[in-house]
């Protein structure tokens, strides 16, 4: 799926230059009949991007491809020509305990929060009394139809509780509460994206029995407020920037680490965020947009909901639809949330993602 959305400038495939000259050529004339076409909304039928069936039925083949390999397509006086190319899942969705044992053949590029470099013995530490498992119940899915829900105010009053509870996996994020929500955006938790600041939910009341709850870490502190909180060590309250949650009752085989490769490929393919001086560059990936980038991984069919923030000069729209906040509470937040929705309108333009809201 993630070819679909990035083709050859993802996957790094080996094709001669005679090829990749006529990949080009085609490119071009691919660009030229899609403006004509798109303006009638029917170039998504008629180019070899596979939509995403409306429907929720899986997507014809995209298991197999899981398994063996992917093509990168364009087309060919509008004939889909797809050229093979070789795609490893070698990104563990959770950070596991016996990469962090022995010294790594390639250790992390990157420190914190696109990679681990430094922080490799707290991870040791904190990953000996959490799990890295995907649960078998969703490892032995044939289909993965994820729902991505995001925290945006459109959710409220939807009615789309019951629709997203039909998904296989709910994604949720934050401390977005479902309790009390639950015919707007419906009460089945399968992962909730968190970090410590944003933890202040209600572990067994906002979740499912079985919720995985996964830690995106975006600084050695992170690591640090897991390991005091699952070991009722003494809390550390210096080096956060809103104090979180003293006292948290999860159940720590519920616990995963994501793995920092997907916000580090969200801010450098979809974001285009430089990873030379990533210090440097104070913006960073939403939550949200991490976790689509997540499931455009994990899932066979990706479907959105509750994703798009007012327009800057709204100021009194609320922004959650939960709790009666507006953007001025973004001001300090790092992100580039017009950015963020040109990114999520194309994915949308090309049927990678649905959404069930409007955006
Ligand atoms: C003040 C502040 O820092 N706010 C940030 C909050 C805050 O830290 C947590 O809610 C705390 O519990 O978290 C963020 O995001 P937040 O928790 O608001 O929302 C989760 C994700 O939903 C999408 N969203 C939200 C609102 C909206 N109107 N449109 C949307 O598209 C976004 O993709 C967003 O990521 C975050 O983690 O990304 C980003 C926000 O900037
Ligand atoms: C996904 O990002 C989360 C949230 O959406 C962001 O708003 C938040 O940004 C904070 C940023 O991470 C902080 N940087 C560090 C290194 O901690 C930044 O710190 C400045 C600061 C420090 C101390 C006291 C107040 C402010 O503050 C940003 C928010 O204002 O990051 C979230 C993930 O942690």
């Amino acid at each position: 799926m993630w070819s679909q959305i990035h083709g050859p400038s993802i996957i790094a495939c080996s094709l001669s230059p005679i090829g990749w000259k006529m990949i080009l050529g085609l490119a071009f004339f691919l660009v030229m009949a899609w403006y004509s076409i798109s303006r009638e909304e029917r170039y998504i039928r008629l180019f070899s991007f596979p939509v995403q069936d409306v429907r929720m039925t899986c997507p014809r083949g995209e298991m197999e491809k899981k398994t063996t390999s992917v093509q990168v397509c364009t087309s060919l006086w509008l004939i889909p020509l797809c050229v093979p190319c070789s795609y490893t899942r070698d990104h563990p969705m959770f950070l596991q305990l016996n990469d962090y044992f022995w010294v790594k053949k390639n250790p992390s590029p990157y420190e914190l929060p696109y990679g681990t470099k430094g922080s490799e013995d707290i991870l040791l530490r904190v990953l000996a009394i959490t799990s890295s498992s995907v649960p078998e119940s969703i490892q032995s899915m044939k289909c993965r139809r994820c729902a991505v829900v995001g925290n945006g105010h459109r959710l409220r009053n939807s009615s789309m509780g019951e629709a997203i509870d039909k998904y296989d996996v709910v994604i949720r994020l934050n401390n977005a509460p479902v309790h009390g929500y639950e015919a707007d955006v419906g009460s089945k938790t399968t992962m909730r994206l968190f970090y410590p600041e944003s933890a202040h939910f209600n572990p067994r009341r906002e979740n499912n029995p079985d919720t995985l709850l996964v830690l995106v870490p975006f600084k050695p502190m992170d690591f640090q407020w897991l390991e005091t909180i699952l070991n009722d060590k003494k809390r550390v309250r210096k080096g956060f920037w809103k104090q979180p949650p003293l006292i948290w009752n999860a159940n720590p085989e519920q616990v995963r680490i994501l793995n920092p490769y997907f916000m580090e490929i969200t801010a450098a393919k979809l974001l285009n965020l430089s990873m030379k001086q990533p210090r440097k560059i104070k913006q960073k990936p939403t939550t949200g947009l991490l976790a689509i980038t997540l499931a455009l991984h994990f899932c066979d069919l990706v479907h959105i909901a509750g994703f798009g923030y007012p327009d800057s000069a709204n100021k009194k729209q609320t922004i959650h639809y939960y709790e009666q906040i507006t953007l001025k509470s973004m001001a300090a937040s790092e992100h580039n949330v017009s950015h963020e929705a040109l990114t999520i309108k194309r994915m949308l333009e090309l049927g990678v993602v649905k959404n069930l809201t409007h955006f």
